[in-house]
């Protein structure tokens, strides 16, 4: 039996989508630009539904599993299985209001008033939370505009550069949610389901644990091994290899953060390495 895994066919996140289950040999078969369905090869499908479709289809089990954004598995309020944060899409809820409009914090928020959101359900929630009465406005889109138009007072919207809210002259008072894009399975999946999801669990997980790493390989002078340790922990140390003729020279290899690489190189040279060679790693099993 395949497994249906429901992904969103446009917007914010499919690209992303696409590019790992593709990088973790979960290929994307897609018949046309528009096709609603695909296969992942093995025993795997995809279904393309809109993301915020997602929590529901998954939760009513048309999907085995689905990637969508927290914020929509929070705000459908459906229990689903969180198999695994995805790491993208990374973006917050936000209490957000008129940058001339006197609020600071969302205590300034007073009863009564009008908050326009997207996010009907989370918005309500959180005030409530807090003893405070707002009157949410649903929109389904552009909330920023809501109080230029005087249909609310603040708006609760995702924001992840700031620059919308900028745009239309709203500052951040506070948080609701902090998301990302999360593979999510229908809770009382059957065992066998369970494995599967299992194995596609981790053949993403080990695409994500590669993509911060780098593998660095360099020719090492013997009597700075010792020193070089200190500069390439490595998962467990760095590999010390054998050069044919390499004289006083050893080949070691090991796998590093990228964020931190053009220190690495610099702190090497400085041990007088030499043939330093850095590559990207397509999949890091722990
Ligand atoms: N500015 C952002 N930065 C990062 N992630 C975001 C941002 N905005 C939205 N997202 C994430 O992407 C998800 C889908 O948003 P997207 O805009 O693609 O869909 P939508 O607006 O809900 O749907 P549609 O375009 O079909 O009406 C959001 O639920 C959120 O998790
Ligand atoms: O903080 P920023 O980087 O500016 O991002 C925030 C904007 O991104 C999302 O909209 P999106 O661009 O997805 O458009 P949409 O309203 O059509 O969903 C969100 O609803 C905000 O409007
Ligand atoms: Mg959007």
């Amino acid at each position: 039996m395949l497994l249906k895994i429901a992904l969103p066919n446009k917007g914010r996140l499919s690209d992303e989508v696409r590019e790992l289950f593709n990088d973790a040999g979960l290929e994307v078969r897609a018949r046309g630009e528009r096709a609603l369905t695909a296969s992942l090869g093995g025993e795997f499908e995809a279904i393309f539904v809109r993301a915020q479709d997602i929590p529901e289809f998954v939760a009513d089990g048309a999907a085995h599993a689905g990637v969508t954004g927290w914020d929509l598995v929070c705000e459908s309020g459906r229990e689903l299985d969180l198999l695994m944060d995805l790491e993208f899409g990374r973006c917050r809820l936000v209490v957000a209001a008129r940058e001339e409009g006197g609020f600071a914090s969302p205590e300034d928020v007073k009863e009564g008033m009008r908050v326009a959101s997207c996010f009907p359900r989370l918005t309500q929630e959180f005030f409530a939370r807090r003893g405070q009465r707002v009157a949410v406005v649903p929109v389904s889109g552009a909330a920023e505009i809501a109080p230029h138009l005087g249909i609310a007072d603040i708006v609760v919207d995702l924001t992840s550069t700031g620059s919308t809210l900028k745009m239309n002259g709203l500052r951040e008072v506070g948080t609701v949610l902090e998301s990302s894009a999360r593979l999510v399975a229908c809770k009382g999946n059957p065992v066998d389901t369970q494995q599967k999801l299992d194995e596609l669990k981790q053949a993403l997980g080990s695409v994500l644990a590669a993509r911060d790493k780098r593998y660095l390989m360099a020719n090492v002078p013997k009597d700075s091994l010792i020193r070089v340790r200190e500069v390439l922990p490595g998962l467990n140390g760095p590999t010390v290899v054998d050069v044919l003729d390499g004289g006083d020279f050893v080949a070691v290899h090991a796998v590093v953060p990228a964020k931190t690489i053009y220190r690495t190189i610099n702190a090497l040279k400085a041990l007088g390495c030499e043939g330093i060679l850095v590559t990207r790693i397509e999949r890091l099993m722990a």
